[in-house]
């Protein structure tokens, strides 16, 4: 998709977390642009991500639910859209297993009801995209050595993968049958500013801060490949514009880490930044009882977008670990506030230390 003519973008889910990194780039990158962000407003999706944009002239917000068909055909009436960046999603593991139905509605019909209304976008403008932002955990899990590959058979093990995997197929089937014109991209686990602290990363940030128990699943031997989250934004507009039509593309960070080691890195870096004594924050870890059906391994193979379309990393672990606990240690508003209501809720069920 060129980039010069003026557009109308709609993008799902840039309340949350990723979408709202995705939200920003593209309104500051694409002036020419209109920018529509549609969320709900579900627990993980907040209007203060955005508070730098929200008066841009070319952005717009419009709450709804992806899974009220009526809401959004008519706002793809209304609006025009050359294109669809689809990240709207319940996304949590742990939240899927308690709750699998919540995942299929929202993953699956939500998508479906997207598509349909896609169907008619296209018949007036043939040039439509649509861009569904999907996960590595569709593969399934890894054993120690190799790497998920964009031809690796789907193999989910979580009702959150199984959902998510639907909605790749559903997105495909949509090109096939109809001809909708799509691009899928595969991430690793993100991290950065703005995470819901239900992840691992952020939990265990705003848990070092608060002193509470830092809950390592089983072992703590599950090993994740973790990407900072504006590293995704710029490999999304890459695929977005100049990913071939019909095609997957995996995004990784090159950056695995056992969850027990990650862990303690986070308990080091945040023992100096809170000036505490050097082992301090170590003494949180509690080992609690496993994830069911928890994935060992997730690791991307990440050259297919690097050679087709020039995307590689560009923040170090280092670095996005620093700016990612700054962030936190500067936002304890943005924390109280997002960790009210449903959260509390949520962790008074999960962990009885
Ligand atoms: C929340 C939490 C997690 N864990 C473990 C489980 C995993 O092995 C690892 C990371 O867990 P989470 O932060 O929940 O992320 P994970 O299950 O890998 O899934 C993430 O990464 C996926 C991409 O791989 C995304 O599609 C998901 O939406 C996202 O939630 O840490 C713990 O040991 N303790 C915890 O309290």
């Amino acid at each position: 998709m060129e980039k010069n003519t003026p557009k109308h973008i709609l993008i799902t889910g840039g309340a949350g977390f990723i979408g709202s990194h995705v939200v920003r780039h593209f309104v500051n990158s694409y002036p020419h642009y209109h920018i529509y962000n549609l969320d709900v407003l579900t627990y993980a999706g907040n209007l203060e991500n955005l508070k730098d944009v929200e008066n841009a002239q070319n952005y717009s917000f419009a709450k709804g639910d992806i899974v009220d068909a009526g809401f959004t055909n008519d706002l793809f009436s209304k609006a025009k859209f050359d294109g669809v960046i689809h990240l709207a999603a319940e996304s949590h593991v742990d939240r899927s297993i308690s709750d699998p139905l919540s995942f299929v509605r929202t993953n699956v019909f939500g998508t479906v009801n997207l598509l349909n209304a896609s169907l008619e976008a296209v018949k007036e403008n043939p040039n439509f995209r649509f861009y569904h932002i999907s996960t590595d955990e569709v593969y399934g899990t890894l054993g120690e050595t190799g790497l998920f590959t964009e031809t690796t058979p789907y193999s989910p093990n979580s009702p959150y993968s199984a959902s998510k995997a639907s909605s790749d197929h559903f997105v495909r089937a949509y090109g096939e049958t109809y001809g909708l014109p799509f691009v899928i991209s595969n991430s690793s686990n993100n991290y950065g500013p703005n995470h819901f602290p239900e992840k691992l990363i952020p939990l265990f940030i705003n848990n070092i801060i608060q002193k509470k128990p830092l809950p390592v699943y089983g072992d703590g031997n599950y090993t994740r490949d973790w990407l900072y989250v504006e590293d995704h934004a710029a490999a999304i507009d890459l695929v977005f514009h100049e990913g071939r039509d019909g095609e997957t593309y995996n995004i990784g960070g090159f950056n695995e880490w056992k969850n027990i080691d990650l862990t303690k890195l986070l308990c080091q870096l945040m023992d100096k930044k809170l000036n505490r004594l050097e082992g301090t924050s170590e003494k949180l870890i509690t080992f609690v009882k496993d994830r069911p059906g928890h994935d060992l391994r997730y690791a991307i193979d990440a050259s297919k977008i690097n050679r087709e379309l020039g995307w590689k990393p560009s923040v170090t672990f280092e670095e996005g670990l620093e700016r990612t606990i700054d962030w936190y240690l500067d936002n304890q508003e943005w924390l109280d506030h997002v960790t009210s209501g449903d959260y509390k809720l949520y962790y008074q069920k999960q962990y009885q230390p």
